[in-house]
């Protein structure tokens, strides 16, 4: 699909994060790129972990590290996310609650993989009906 000039930059610096993916066990490695409001881009990739249930995948790490760098939650512009998948990568749940906290519903978010496919969506659209603050607070 036809994106913006800046996805462009934004997948390749996915693909360069990709390459750090720590994944001695699945041998499946995703890189990310978060791209901030000041224009900064920021890479996560997996980190897999022994136990396994310690695993952080990319997107949580582009969005955790950017979060600890001192970026406000929600001021987020756009994220992207590769894999070497058939179709574009998949964020898993995990993500999906993540991004829905900490990224604006409305952010773009462009799967990807390393044919070149490429699917624009949302945060919003990629988890409906997301658990938020408000559920809770509502009961107080
Ligand atoms: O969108 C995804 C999907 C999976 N993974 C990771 C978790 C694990 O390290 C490996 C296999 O599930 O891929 C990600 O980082 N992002
Ligand atoms: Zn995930």
């Amino acid at each position: 699909m036809a994106v913006p000039e800046f996805v462009h930059k934004l997948i390749e610096e996915a693909a360069a994060a990709r390459k750090k993916a720590y994944v001695p066990y699945s041998h499946f490695g995703v890189g990310a790129a978060l791209l901030d409001a000041d224009g900064h881009i920021h890479h996560g990739c997996n980190i897999e972990n022994a136990a396994y249930g310690p695993t952080n995948c990319a997107e949580r790490t582009a969005v955790f590290r950017a979060v600890a760098d001192g970026h406000a939650p929600r001021s987020f512009k756009a994220i992207a996310v590769i894999a070497d998948t058939e179709d574009p990568v998949s964020p898993c749940g995990i993500c999906r609650q993540v991004m829905s906290e900490l990224c604006g519903p409305d952010m773009p978010v462009y799967l990807t993989n390393l044919k070149g496919d490429i699917q624009e969506t949302t945060v919003a659209a990629l988890l409906p009906g997301a658990f938020t603050s408000r559920d809770f607070k509502e009961a107080e």
